[in-house]
């Protein structure tokens, strides 16, 4: 049987008077590429920030690997091996882009900075090993000397899913990785989220761009005003009448 990696169980949550998730209930399965999409309001931020611990739903659950993670906080979720990649970077602007990727992989150690020197030092040279391998694994290797400051928006992104890939992931959570890059970009980063697929790494991925989507979805849930209206295969949601309707008029 098919394991779940993430169950979203029955979640509600509101602001105010706006139900800005109904019912949601939705499934990831390990090893795919889930696509969550929907028209600008509908819930998908609110999704994920619920996934992550940031966001409290009102009624409802998130289970993680058979664990319900609802009321945990974000560093223990993450700590758990959620990982979200944002859609704008949250990078160190004035160090390298070598320290950058460490950063995180001090930081998931818990209790690292209190060993002792002789072990510290070797704890960063395996570490910085590993840092060079993530930063080759999405093409930046070269420039692992430079600030990230100076890097184009496209590598930027790049260089924090390598922030995100040194945490070893076994939920990877992008929001809009293409979000306000070329074309060229685009498709490079489409290629690298294939290489993930091909490894079985587990992802749900927030995307506008449909071209993203289609190229690498398994499995898109579809939201639209904070109520799931079509969950299925690329090809089943491509033909749900529900989904061309919520799309009409919109600008996607
Ligand atoms: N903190 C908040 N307080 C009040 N309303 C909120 C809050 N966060 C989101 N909303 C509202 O909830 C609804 C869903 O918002 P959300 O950002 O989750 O949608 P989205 O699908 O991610 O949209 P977009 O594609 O435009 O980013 C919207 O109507 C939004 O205005």
């Amino acid at each position: 049987m098919d394991n779940i990696v993430l169950h979203v169980a029955d979640v509600h949550k509101s602001f105010g008077g706006l139900k800005a998730l109904s019912d949601v209930d939705l499934q990831v399965k390990e090893g795919t590429t889930h696509a969550i999409i929907g028209p600008n309001g509908a819930g998908k931020s609110t999704l994920l920030n619920v996934c992550i611990g940031r966001i409290a739903p009102d009624t409802g659950a998130v289970v993680f690997d058979g664990e319900v993670i609802t009321g945990k906080h974000p560093h223990e979720i993450n700590q758990m091996g959620v990982v979200r990649v944002f859609q704008t970077p949250e990078i160190f602007p004035e160090l390298t882009l070598l320290q950058n990727v460490m950063i995180p992989a001090f930081a998931r150690r818990d209790g690292s900075f209190r060993l002792n020197a002789m072990q510290m030092v070797s704890s960063q040279h395996a570490i910085r090993e590993e840092a060079e391998h993530w930063l080759e694994d999405v093409g930046l290797k070269e420039q692992k000397l430079v600030t990230a400051a100076s890097l184009s928006r496209g590598d930027k992104r790049r260089l924090e899913l390598a922030m995100g890939l040194i945490q070893h992931p076994r939920l990877l959570l992008l929001d809009e990785p293409t979000a306000g890059m070329s074309r060229h970009d685009t498709n490079s980063t489409i290629d690298l989220l294939k290489k993930f697929k091909e490894r079985g790494m587990t992802k749900v991925i927030i995307e506008h761009d449909m071209h993203v989507v289609f190229s690498l979805a398994d499995r898109i849930t579809v939201l639209a005003q904070g109520q799931i209206i079509a969950d299925g295969t690329p090809d089943e949601v491509r033909r749900s009448v529900k989904v061309q309707e919520a799309y009409l008029g919109g600008s996607h």
